[in-house]
């Protein structure tokens, strides 16, 4: 027999079984706990409607339902944290909170807490402008949700929206030119003692195939694109560190990009592309923005 205002459902007296959701996919996770707590939903913002109020997101609804638990807990650990931790230890902290510990309102903690997360960026700025009388400022807090963002793709491969927080605008100018003051940041004498002690272990393979070919390149100014292939543990990113340390010893500009966070960090001053290019983290839907001019990046060399 049908349902009663819906006819093609059938009343049956079947348990249904609904599908186990890992609380990661977040939105899933939430829209799967509303599931289990509005009786007789037509629709999905059906879900999302509580008390008439249309939340915007099944976790809002979930909040408003009362159905998770309070962040007193990260509340009182990032209070403990901002007494002796630095500002990039505690965007550590966030980062991992964010990942991995699922707080039911991350917004709130943010807004609690970001001078206490961005102080070292101004601090940098101010540094870098003696003349000028800066505060806390939109660009200053959207530089700390890059390096945000940064950190949790780089633990879980998870975007600030996808857990629920504000999206950093990665396509501004960077408040802080960061990129060159880090490349051109690099200690010489400690480079140029790397390289004495690293350069005669190259193999034959490693010096005659690739690094006197590669390095030539540099030095001759030829550049091109160079694919590097070998089995697993052979030396390749062993190469790789000695070619970006004989590059920066010479005070010249080498950026260290990978696709992942894990890959970035084998290689010296490794970074993500998506962080040190500022790309879009969907290329797909924004290619018209994706070949843009990098002013944050005049003077570096691809
Ligand atoms: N010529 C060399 N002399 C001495 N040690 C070397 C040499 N080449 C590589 N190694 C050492 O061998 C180990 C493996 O090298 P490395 O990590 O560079 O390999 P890889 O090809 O990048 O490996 P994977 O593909 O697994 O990342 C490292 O400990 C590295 O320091």
């Amino acid at each position: 027999m049908p349902e009663e205002g819906h006819p093609e459902i059938m009343k049956t007296n079947a348990i249904g079984r609904v599908y186990t959701v890992h609380p990661n996919n977040a939105e899933c996770f939430y829209l799967r706990m509303l599931l289990h707590e509005i009786r007789g939903p037509t629709n999905f913002t059906d879900l999302r409607t509580i008390d008439g109020y249309i939340c915007h997101t099944y976790r809002e609804a979930c909040q408003r339902l009362g159905l998770l638990e309070n962040d007193n807990h990260w509340e009182l650990t990032l209070q403990e944290a901002t007494l002796t931790a630095s500002a990039e230890q505690i965007r550590e902290l966030f980062a991992i909170i964010l990942t991995t510990c699922n707080p039911s309102n991350p917004k709130q903690l943010w807004d609690s807490f970001k001078r206490n997360m961005s102080d070292d960026i101004l601090y940098q700025i101010r540094q870098a402008n003696p003349e000028l009388t800066i505060e806390f400022n939109d660009d200053i807090f959207n530089e700390t949700l890059i390096r945000l963002e940064d950190k949790c793709l780089a633990i879980n491969n998870q975007t600030l929206v996808e857990i629920g927080m504000p999206a950093p605008q990665r396509n501004t100018f960077s408040v802080l030119n960061y990129e060159i003051t880090k490349e051109k940041s690099y200690n010489v004498n400690e480079l140029l003692e790397y390289i004495a002690h690293n350069k005669p272990l190259l193999n034959d393979n490693q010096k005659k195939k690739i690094y006197n070919v590669i390095m030539n390149r540099i030095n001759n100014n030829t550049g091109g694109i160079i694919y590097l292939d070998a089995p697993g543990g052979t030396g390749k990113t062993f190469l790789i560190n000695l070619i970006l340390a004989e590059i920066r010893a010479e005070k010249h500009i080498a950026l260290a990009l990978a696709s992942s966070g894990i890959a970035a960090t084998l290689m010296e001053g490794g970074r993500t592309a998506h962080s040190a290019l500022q790309l879009p983290l969907n290329i797909a839907e924004q290619q018209s923005r994706y070949v843009k001019s990098q002013e944050h990046l005049d003077g570096v060399n691809f």
